[in-house]
């Protein structure tokens, strides 16, 4: 349907796109994959989840990280936190590479990780206090992350007495209170309603502008992967490669006006193309089994 549209390439960018992408790339490397392959062992032999996965990302820049399932995001993740490791190839942190979990990498995962016995600001304190920091400062740093994220008033409430899309931003405060290089997050939206989703980018959008923390989010949603993005990795499954990195041509800063843009458009449509080439059979066809006596055409 989209490719029917007269839609621009999504290689075409305004001057004032490709002078960002410019200052991107003069901007430190924080994080690289190199050459990043994670194989596991299955009953049915070898599985490449990873193979030789490359990618730079620049401080202060936000990548998305989509593809089809299977595509090895969940393995990338974790490798990124440290959870698990490369089969080959290494993680560079600020040129170091990466051995195990670190505060240098802040999490934020689909499912709320908030310790439930903790107010809000507790939450947002355990971090610093735990690496030192006296109680009076964490409490006071911990209150700016908190009206950062629009929460002042719920400081005292327990995350059961917050929606979803609220302990989602406390999730975040808590992350950036550790003050992190780089904010890791999988699906952090995955599990939120339409309306509180979209509201939720917005947020992170302005966050990320008022914060010097550089981002990489997995999702599996086109829509959400070209609007936060300035690049998008898109994986390719079996072996998970990396199959193109995709420089967002939509200007910032954005709104969801620019949803209908037609260099929106151009870049979803490239996106949905890589993830489902023509001809992919999208739905199997389901085995005709009756459960019930059909005595009723309901077709
Ligand atoms: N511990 C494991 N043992 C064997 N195979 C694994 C293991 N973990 C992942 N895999 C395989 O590696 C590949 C990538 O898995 P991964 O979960 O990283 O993909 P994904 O993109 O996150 O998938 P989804 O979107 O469906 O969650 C898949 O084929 C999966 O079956």
């Amino acid at each position: 349907m989209l490719q029917q549209l007269d839609l621009p390439s999504y290689k075409e960018k305004e001057p004032a796109v490709a002078e960002r992408f410019e200052r991107i790339y003069a901007r430190p490397v924080v994080l690289e994959a190199r050459s990043v392959s994670r194989q596991f062992e299955s009953a049915r032999g070898p599985v490449d989840a990873l193979r030789d996965i490359n990618f730079n990302v620049h401080r202060r820049e936000f990548i998305t990280v989509i593809g089809p399932s299977g595509c090895g995001k969940s393995t990338l993740i974790r490798i990124l936190a440290g959870l698990d490791h490369p089969t080959s190839g290494q993680i560079l942190l600020d040129g170091k590479p990466v051995s195990g979990p670190g505060p240098d990498r802040g999490m934020v995962f689909q499912g709320y990780t908030l310790f439930p016995w903790l107010t809000v600001k507790k939450n947002v304190m355990f971090g610093p206090i735990s690496k030192g920091l006296g109680p009076t400062r964490a409490e006071q740093d911990a209150m700016q992350w908190i009206q950062m994220v629009g929460l002042e008033k719920f400081a005292d409430h327990y995350p059961h007495q917050l929606s979803g899309g609220m302990r989602q931003r406390v999730a975040i405060a808590r992350s950036l209170a550790n003050q992190p290089r780089i904010l890791l997050m999988d699906e952090p939206f995955g599990a939120l309603d339409a309306q509180t989703r979209s509201q939720m980018q917005g947020y992170l959008q302005q966050i990320w502008q008022n914060v010097d923390v550089t981002i990489l989010f997995i999702t599996h949603d086109l829509d959400e992967a070209v609007y936060l993005a300035d690049r998008i990795i898109v994986l390719a499954a079996h072996p998970g490669r990396v199959n193109e990195i995709i420089e967002v041509p939509v200007p910032r800063p954005r709104s969801p006006q620019q949803f209908m843009d037609p260099r929106f458009l151009a870049t979803r449509a490239r996106i949905s193309e890589l993830i489902h080439p023509p001809g992919e059979h999208r739905e199997e066809k389901l085995p005709l089994i009756r459960m019930t006596l059909a005595t009723d055409d309901v077709l």
